[in-house]
């Protein structure tokens, strides 16, 4: 669908973007994040045919944008960060103005404008004058210019940027429609936006691409360990030493120190358990492999009426491993509930700090997962990808 190679743009004495290679099928949302000054949007300007590269080529659909711009640029719709609009125009007359500025056959104009008045929820509004509208319905208007010719791509530039948090769910909304029968490429500055909207991301910094990949496999390819954050009731010392046991457990941290009704009420289960002579009482303190098997701890072991301590911990595992069957299996055979239980990874914002900020990704990507230890597979111009499809320096 897309195809940028090793294009370059050169500013006066300034690099705007050096060497940006990657292609986009039919289908994909590709989020484009990077931080001020990065280079996305001169890379969506060149795409969309408005700046020239310097070196490098662009192919829509196999349509080169040096040799055939025209046709190359109707197979594309660009918003850019500020919506091209009139704002003396009414809505009805900038999208006829549109319709005729791309050549939109006269026949199919009034059933076109009508499909994007509706598909963009501007009904009612068609004689309303643009510069009465709010931010959002501006922005509407920007994606209904952006797609009135029906084209393959849409590239938008910091769609959501300026909306207040009604319009920007609004919008993603819109753009999630879109993504079920256009290309998209989307540039933003909110990170979650990316985890909703997006199937790939590309990461842009001083001007390279120094990360291509789905999302969740970002998060999963740099994350160095394997990590469980987990909420127990019951006894603490008891429910350490047992996941410290679990093999393969590296570490067992605790999350949050226990509020002092909780501690009371652990005190009290523990005065409960010992009192029960068929049961012996999780002994605090004691080392996992010397620790004697913790007796079963049902709820109505709290004959006060307190309720049970919760117990919040990180647990890491050694290699990588996922943990979560081996302490489910284990908690509910000593009968101590899990609350919650949620798999840690990265997020996509540490992730885009740890690119942009220059420090070294020193896990999953590109070096322990790799085939090569060659150093020149981590150059910055490889297009070698990890076992989970992600290219790190694309
Ligand atoms: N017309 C221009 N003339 C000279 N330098 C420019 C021009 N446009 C952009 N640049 C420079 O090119 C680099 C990339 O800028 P660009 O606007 O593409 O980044 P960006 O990622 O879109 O940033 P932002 O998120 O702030 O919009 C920056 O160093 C910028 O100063």
């Amino acid at each position: 669908m897309l195809e940028v190679k090793q294009v370059s743009k050169l500013y006066e004495n300034q690099r705007g973007v050096h060497s940006i290679d990657f292609s986009m099928k039919r289908g994909e949302i590709v989020g484009f994040l990077g931080p001020n000054g990065a280079g996305k949007t001169t890379t969506m300007r060149m795409i969309t045919g408005y700046l020239n590269p310097t070196h490098g080529s662009i192919a829509i659909d196999g349509l080169s944008m040096a040799d055939h711009p025209k046709k190359a640029r109707q197979k594309i719709g660009y918003l850019p960060e500020t919506p091209p609009l009139y704002p003396e125009m009414s809505v009805q007359s900038y999208l006829q103005f549109i319709a005729d500025l791309r050549d939109i056959p006269a026949k199919e104009q009034k059933r076109r404008i009508g499909e994007v008045i509706e598909r963009l929820g501007l009904q009612g509004r068609e004689r309303q004058v643009i510069r009465g509208l709010s931010k959002g319905y501006k922005q509407r208007m920007g994606l209904a210019q952006a797609i009135l010719h029906n084209p393959d791509l849409l590239v938008l530039d910091e769609p959501t940027s300026g909306l207040d948090p009604k319009q920007i769910i609004e919008i993603r909304q819109l753009i999630r429609e879109l993504g079920e029968n256009h290309t998209v490429l989307l540039s933003t500055h909110i990170l979650p936006e990316i985890n909703t909207l997006c199937n790939r991301v590309l990461i842009i910094n001083q001007g390279r691409i120094v990360l291509d990949g789905h999302p969740d496999q970002l998060a999963q390819s740099m994350g160095e360990t394997f990590e469980v954050s987990l909420e127990v009731k019951g006894p603490r010392e008891a429910i350490l030493a047992e996941l410290r046991g679990l093999p393969q457990v590296a570490s067992v941290k605790p999350l949050a120190e226990e509020p002092a009704a909780a501690a009371g009420a652990a005190a009290s289960a523990t005065a409960a358990l010992a009192q029960q002579p068929e049961q012996d009482a999780p002994e605090q303190g004691v080392g996992a492999q010397e620790q004697a098997e913790p007796a079963a701890w049902p709820a109505e072991t709290f004959t006060d009426g307190a309720e049970p301590p919760t117990v919040k911990v990180l647990v890491s595992a050694a290699d990588r491993a996922d943990l979560r069957e081996a302490i489910f299996y284990r908690m509910a055979e000593l009968r101590y509930p899990i609350l919650a239980m949620k798999k840690e990874s990265l997020s996509l914002e540490d992730i885009f700090l740890k690119l942009t900020t220059n420090e070294t990704i020193d896990a999953g990507i590109g070096s322990g997962d790799s085939s090569s230890s060659d150093d020149s597979s981590h150059s910055p111009d490889s297009t070698d990808t990890n076992d989970k499809g992600v290219n790190p320096h694309a």
